[in-house]
Order: C-alpha cells, then structure tokens, then sequence
C-alpha cells in the first residue's frame, strides 16, 4: 500500500476558554499505488486536516502514516518531501504575486529535478495548457483556470508519488473544471500517482475516483468504491 493510516487523529488546541477540538478522529485511510481515492463530507469535516497531515503540513495527535509500508515521521526529509504533495484550492497561494510565472514553476523543478534539464520541463508544459505566453505574466495576469493548471505542472513536474487535490476544481468554471480533472487522468496514466481527492462535491467523485471515504464530523463513516459495491454516495 503506498499510503496507510491507522487511527490518525488531530486534536486543535483550544484557545482561552474554548476546549480542545477533535478535527479528525481515528481515520483509517488507504491509497494504493495509482489510485484516486476521493474524500468527501460537508465543511469543517475534517477533510483538509486530513490531506495536511498526509504532507506533512501538520502533525498528528495521534496514529499513524505510512508510506510503502514505512513510518512517516515530521518533518518530511529528502525524498518524502517530494513524493506527498499538496494542490490547493486557491492557487494564487503558490505563486510569488510579483515573480512571474516560470520563475515559480522552475525553483521546485530545479530542486528536483535538475539532472534532466530545463527543456524537459519546457516539453511538458502543453499537456498542463501551460504555453510560453504565459511564463513571464505575473500570476495575477492569469485567468483562475490558467493558474490553477500552472500550480498542477508546478506539482506533477517533481514526480510525486501522492498529490492531495484540495477542492482544485471548485473556483472554476465547468469548461476549466473537466480540462483540470483530464490532465490529471492523462498525467496519472502516464505516471502512476495516487490522487486523494477532497470535495464536497459527491458527482464529481462518481466519475474521477476510484473509491471514495465520506466523512463526517472528522470520523470516516463510511467507504465506497467502483470496483466492489458501486458508488451509492
Ligand atoms: N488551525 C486550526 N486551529 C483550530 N481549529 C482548526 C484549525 N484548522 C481547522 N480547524 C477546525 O477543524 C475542523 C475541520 O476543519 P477542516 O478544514 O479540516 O474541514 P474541511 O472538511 O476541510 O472543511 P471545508 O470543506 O470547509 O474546507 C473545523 O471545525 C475547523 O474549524
């Protein structure tokens, strides 16, 4: 199993005289190899808790993650912290508003993946619709599609292994909806990542994951998949 979790729970702490708050409890969550799992519950459910303690953005309470059946311990170190990754909602948050575009899309890749070259990179761009008239915009003179699929390439670009799809869809129109959803199919087939893909959005689990976990008031209540029981979300 790529991704196992076993009991993970995150308590918040309280703040001056508000008590504790479970926002996760006991989630049992597994992500196999080139799979798409979805997460789906109503807000404040626990879904983005979830997705930043499987990056390592936050930390566990308590329970466990593995990753191929090795521990994951924080922070993330060498070659973790390029295989789980996150794509956020509001993609603005992972661009520099005063660099242009390339300049952010190249520091990770240069990280990363310097061995193979700046023209690999260039060779990618056009299955993200990422073209050369857009890399030296600033990212505010990019349309909310645009940008959102320059922060998938800015992602995939590093080869992970798990990307956390935080509601990617959910500020675009239908058009930029279904171009998002088919690079992310197309560059799965390609390279065997694993997608959790977090959504109040039932419909659009039926036709892009694999299996779907509902959650509810941070506990996982529920699991459905394709391949055995058929989605009755
Ligand atoms: N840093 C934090 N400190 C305290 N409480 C938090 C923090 N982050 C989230 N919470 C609380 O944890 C609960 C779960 O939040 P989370 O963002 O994980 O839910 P969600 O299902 O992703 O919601 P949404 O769909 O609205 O994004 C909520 O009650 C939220 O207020």
């Amino acid at each position: 199993m790529l991704i196992r979790t076993h009991n993970l729970t995150k308590i918040y702490p309280g703040r001056f005289s508000v008590p504790d708050k479970p926002a996760v409890v006991d989630a049992c969550i597994d992500i196999a190899e080139g799979e798409t799992v979805g997460l789906v519950g109503e807000s404040g459910s626990g879904k983005t808790t979830i997705g930043h303690m499987l990056t390592g953005l936050i930390k566990p309470s308590s329970g466990e993650i593995s990753y191929c059946g090795d521990p994951v311990t924080l922070p993330l170190r060498g070659e973790l912290r390029r295989k789980l990754q996150i794509i956020f909602q509001h993609p603005e948050i992972s661009f520099n508003p005063r660099l242009p575009l390339i300049k952010s899309i190249e520091e990770p890749y240069h990280f990363y993946r310097k061995a193979d070259g700046v023209q690999a990179l260039y060779d990618e761009m056009g299955q993200f619709g990422i073209y050369p008239e857009h890399l030296n915009r600033l990212p505010a003179e990019l349309s909310g599609g645009e940008l959102q699929r320059a922060s998938i390439m800015r992602v995939l670009a590093v080869r992970p292994s798990l990307v956390v799809l935080d509601e990617v869809t959910s500020m675009l129109d239908s058009i930029s909806q279904a171009q998002v959803l088919q690079i992310l199919k197309d560059y799965q087939k390609q390279h065997q990542v694993s997608y959790l893909f977090i959504t109040h959005h039932e419909a659009l689990c039926k036709v892009f994951c694999d299996k779907v976990y509902r959650i509810h008031e941070g506990c996982i209540v529920g699991l459905v998949g394709s391949t055995s029981q058929g989605f009755n979300l």
